[in-house]
């Protein structure tokens, strides 16, 4: 499992600056999506070999006691006990301050691991830095520059040296499609847990108390193996299922992670939320394979039925390459046809691409449509073979593809994935050009 870490300091010391750095790796991957926002508070990224998801816990304020702050301080709350790693950071230009002395108390009473960091340190001699900090009692601070990136690398090799490398999950370990149920508070999930699984055979459910990884609830389904990767701590009381921890962003993101394919549950009673876009958004930045639910069908009259359809589409347009299902988890319609397409987006996820093939299916995209010129560059693309899988990634050999643009990049990316019918799962492409300085020119 990826480790989590929380940015935690009082406002303006950096932290979105430094989220956003410990984040821009993946930006590429889901940058100019129609309709998709970035959450600006949970991410993934990659430093050196380093994999992580990484929470900013900006606009915490613990005082407020009701309303959206008061939501946003019980999730930064949370995050704080959720944290496997929790980065404490301070302003270098500015110096200790009370408010920092009050957030180092609540953070060393969580019993979190935890690092002091001195952000804006470019420039600053590291003695002066540690001597102003070493009053927080908290170790031998690092020093960062957030807008500069120095020190970034090592302040995540240092704060997680502890953790595995090698998170890839055991495929082995377990049969058949691995599936994360998410959504918002109150959209359905455990209905939906309990029309999936509560009737059937649940090959084994133990409840390993203190272990903080996500707990697998293996089960059958129509003669066929899944594992469900659970987000709430569920517990079974007699045949159903019940959720027993409150909705936790960070244990949803763990579990899309962990999982095959996501099944993202919305409310057809209310409109789509932010909070549903920042769900998918991430499925979609960790590339997973999806399928949508939309829930509580019974539930609406035919006109509010048009308005969700509409409502979706202008929200989750992004969302454009999973199957979307309109079901009644109470009432238990609907629910086969959602199997069928975990099925199949599984598949598609894990899909093998033969070599020739996709080149077959390469130089035919290129034939219909070549790589726009850009200056005196014209990108040539070679051949492609698959990289990965879980997504699937494609990896295209050539010459100056650094030089084609996003949109092309997106046509070769529909183009592969009708070609192998890889419907229900993103798909990604990796460019690998030659390093002949003449060979793209023409
Ligand atoms: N000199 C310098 N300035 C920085 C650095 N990192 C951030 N800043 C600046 O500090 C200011 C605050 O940065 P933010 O990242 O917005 O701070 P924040 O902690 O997320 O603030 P809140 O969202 O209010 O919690 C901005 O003007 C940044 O440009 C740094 O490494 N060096
Ligand atoms: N009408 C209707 N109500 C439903 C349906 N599915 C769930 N509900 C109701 O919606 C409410 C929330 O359902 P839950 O399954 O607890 O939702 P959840 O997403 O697990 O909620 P959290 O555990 O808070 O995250 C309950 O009152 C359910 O009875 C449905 O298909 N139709």
């Amino acid at each position: 499992m990826k480790p989590t870490i929380v940015l935690v300091g009082r406002p303006n010391v950096g932290k979105s600056t430094l989220f956003n750095r410990l984040t821009r790796t993946r930006d590429a991957l889901v940058a100019d999506l129609p309709g998709l926002t970035r959450d600006r508070h949970y991410g993934i990224g990659r430093v050196g070999e380093r994999d992580y998801l990484v929470v900013d816990t900006a606009g915490f304020d613990p005082v407020a006691k009701v309303g959206i702050m008061h939501e946003m301080a019980q999730q930064a709350e949370r995050a704080i006990e959720e944290a496997d790693v929790l980065l404490f950071l301070v302003d270098g230009r500015t110096g200790l301050t009370p408010h920092d002395e009050q957030i180092a108390a609540r953070l060393r009473r969580s019993g979190r691991p935890l690092y002091l960091v001195v952000n804006k340190a470019e420039g600053l001699r590291r003695e002066v830095v540690a001597a102003e900090f070493h009053a927080l009692g908290l170790g031998a601070p690092l020093a960062v520059s957030a807008t500069h990136g120095d020190g970034v690398t090592q302040l995540v090799e240092e704060a997680l040296a502890s953790f595995p490398l090698d998170d890839e999950p055991a495929e082995e370990a377990t049969r058949g499609p691995r599936i994360a149920i998410v959504g918002r508070p109150n959209v359905g999930k455990s209905t939906l847990i309990n029309g999936l699984v509560g009737e059937e055979r649940v090959i084994a459910f133990d409840l390993p108390g203190t272990t903080r990884d996500a707990i697998e609830i293996p089960f059958e389904r129509g003669g066929r193996h899944y594992t469900l990767i659970d987000t709430a701590g569920l517990r079974r009381r007699g045949k159903v299922f019940e959720a027993v921890e409150k909705f936790s962003v960070i244990k949803t993101l763990q579990a899309v992670e962990q999982a095959n394919v996501s099944v993202l549950v919305l409310d057809a009673a209310q409109d789509i939320a932010d909070q549903d876009a920042h769900i998918a958004g991430f499925i979609l930045e960790a590339g997973r394979a999806l399928v949508v639910v939309v829930n509580k069908w019974d539930a609406v009259d035919d006109y509010r039925r048009e308005l969700v359809k509409r409502d979706i589409e202008r929200k989750l347009g992004f969302l454009s390459f999973a199957r979307f299902h309109y079901v009644s988890a109470l009432k238990g319609s609907g629910l086969s046809a959602v199997m069928k397409s975990v099925d199949a987006a599984y598949a598609a996820a894990m899909a093998n691409l033969s070599t020739p093939r996709l080149t077959r299916v390469l130089q035919a995209a290129v034939t219909k449509q070549a790589p726009p010129r850009h200056g005196v560059f014209r990108p040539k693309l070679r051949y492609a073979h698959q990289g990965g899988s879980n997504p699937p990634i494609v990896v295209i050999h050539g010459s100056a593809l650094e030089h084609i643009p996003t949109s092309y990049t997106r046509f070769l990316e529909r183009t592969f994935i009708e070609a192998f019918r890889l419907k229900g799962t993103p798909l990604r492409i990796q460019f690998k050009t030659a390093h002949n300085p003449y060979a793209s020119r023409d």
